[in-house]
């Protein structure tokens, strides 16, 4: 079975249709550079509404088995911003280093990385990342911390995923 994977546009906007989920496909398409591995994916475009954001995390990592989720939105200081409270209620290990690497290198590009309160945990042996709702924050933060995310599925029981080295190098240390 291929490895899947959960993509996950949380926007009030993009899932009533004022405007195109653009986030959904930059995931995508990022993925699609990144991976040697074929995998196939699951895609979702919902309201931030927490509980719904739960339950679509839930049946991601248990019912669809997916690997890794990837969420776009929702981890701001609005307070319709609820990515962050629903991935912790989900997750019951937090991996604090996910957060702190992509607004660290998020610096880079905007002062406002500060506001993402986004972050990462396990749910079993699946991995859900939080990145910011602006498209081009993707890859920005996918860029830092995805040599990690191979390793990090591997260890906690989940599928190996092989990367183009040309585009991006996974990193596994000598065990
Ligand atoms: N899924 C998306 N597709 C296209 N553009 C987006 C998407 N999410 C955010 N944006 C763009 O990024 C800007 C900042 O997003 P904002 O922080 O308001 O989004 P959000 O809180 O993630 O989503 P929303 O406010 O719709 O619930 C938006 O004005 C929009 O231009
Ligand atoms: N790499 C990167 N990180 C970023 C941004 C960005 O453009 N690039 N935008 C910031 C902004 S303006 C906000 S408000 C927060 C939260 O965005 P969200 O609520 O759409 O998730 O992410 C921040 N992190």
């Amino acid at each position: 079975m291929k490895p899947r994977i959960g993509i996950v546009t949380i926007s009030d906007r993009a899932s009533s249709g004022v405007y195109e989920d653009l986030g959904g496909p930059a995931i995508r398409d990022t993925l699609r550079a990144y991976l040697a591995t074929p995998w196939e994916e699951r895609y979702h475009v919902i309201p931030d509404e927490q509980p719904v954001i739960e339950a679509t995390l839930r049946a991601l990592c248990d019912e669809e088995g997916c690997c890794l989720v990837l969420t776009t939105g929702g981890t701001g200081p609005s307070p319709r911003d609820v990515t962050p409270e629903a991935t912790r209620a989900v997750c019951p290990r937090i991996l604090d280093g996910f957060g702190e690497r992509m607004r660290a290198v998020s610096l880079q590009y905007v002062p406002t990385a500060i506001l993402s309160r986004q972050m990462a945990g396990l749910r079993g042996s699946s991995l859900v990342v939080n990145l910011p709702g602006r498209p081009k924050s993707i890859r920005e933060c996918l860029d830092a911390v995805f040599p990690a995310i191979p390793y990090c599925i591997e260890l906690a029981g989940g599928p190996i995923l092989e990367t183009d080295p040309a585009v991006i190098k996974a990193f596994r240390p000598a065990r």
